[in-house]
């Protein structure tokens, strides 16, 4: 196979480094999407995610400290003073605990410790052919452990569209609507669908693997709509293809890792006779088999 780098930056200036494509000998269709870096407001997704709807805080400081910043006291500290990500799961309810950095409407400096996802992509990515498992990323520098490498970017949507969209594919579409759950308290949990099918970010090649080397972490800059948020979960090598647990990795959503969804009651009525479950392949020891179903879009 003749294998070439291409100096071409598929995101078209949109993230402050390029996103380089592999190709072999253009035999395999590169899909036609616009690119957005961050999450545009889609159908029945009642948050325009490009509005200013959160409040900002008021230090006047070069970067926020937590005895005096009420953005960091509301909700903890997240990131170091290198930018990489602090602990995050919450063992208790097995969801991400919320992350608000600091936004447009704060006081503090563009260089505020709380300050990361807003800045972009800062590792350089390029996507290339896995055969397999269709398009892929894979990262060309080593990435340390808790750096953030990418949004899951695109149309933000609600859960109708979500079900609708979903319900409409073939065995043979790949499947890029992610449906991230938040515990919102008191036994609640708000659900977050992006589809960067036709409008989506370097994140929609991403690959799924039952052991990945990404977590993903919701993450609120200016707006209640989250940022799907891509990190390293340990130490990356240079050339590694990246990869995240499509589910979440959160044992309390609705993901089923059954074999077959036609053998679940009630499917038939939910019409999801003709949902296929795909085999994973992500060769990890631990594989489940099959990809995650996040069968809670299709319940009404
Ligand atoms: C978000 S897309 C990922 C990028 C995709 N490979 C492409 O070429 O555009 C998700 C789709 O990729 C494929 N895929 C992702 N991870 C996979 C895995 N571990 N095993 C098999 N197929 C996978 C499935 O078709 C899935 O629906």
């Amino acid at each position: 196979m003749n294998k070439r780098t291409c100096d071409e930056d598929l995101s078209r200036g949109h993230e402050s480094v390029p996103i380089t494509i592999e190709r072999n000998d253009g035999k395999n269709v590169y899909p036609n999407f616009q690119y957005t870096p961050e999450n545009i407001k889609g159908p029945g997704c009642d948050n325009d995610p490009s509005e200013v709807t959160l409040p900002g805080c008021s230090c006047r400081s070069l970067s926020c400290q937590r005895e005096s910043c009420l953005c960091l006291q509301s909700y903890g500290e997240t990131y170091d003073r290198e930018g990489r990500l602090l602990n995050q799961c919450d063992g208790a309810t097995g969801y991400s605990r919320p992350v608000f950095e600091c936004n447009v409407l704060c006081e503090c400096s563009e260089a505020c410790q709380n300050r990361v996802v807003q800045k972009g992509v800062n590792v350089p990515l390029c996507v290339f052919w896995t055969e397999a498992r269709g398009w892929g990323v894979k990262v060309l520098e080593p990435v340390l452990c808790g750096t953030f490498v990418c949004e899951y970017a695109g149309e933000a949507i609600g859960f109708e569209e979500a079900r609708r969209r979903q319900l409409s594919q073939t065995a043979q579409d790949m499947n890029y609507i992610i449906a991230v759950g938040e515990y919102a308290g008191e036994g609640q949990v708000s659900q977050t669908f992006v589809d960067p099918v036709a409008v989506g970010n370097v994140g929609r090649f991403i690959n799924h693997s039952c052991q990945p080397n990404l977590i993903m972490v919701p993450v609120r800059v200016h707006s209640v709509v989250p940022r799907l948020a891509l990190f390293a979960r340990r130490d990356i090598l240079a050339n590694e293809e990246l990869s995240f647990d499509y589910s979440g990795g959160h044992s309390s959503s609705e993901v089923e890792r059954l074999n077959s969804v036609q053998s679940m009651p009630g499917a038939k009525s939910l019409g999801m006779e003709s949902l296929q479950r795909k085999p994973c392949l992500c060769g990890a020891q631990n594989c489940a088999g099959f990809l995650p179903l996040d069968i809670s879009v299709l319940h009404h």
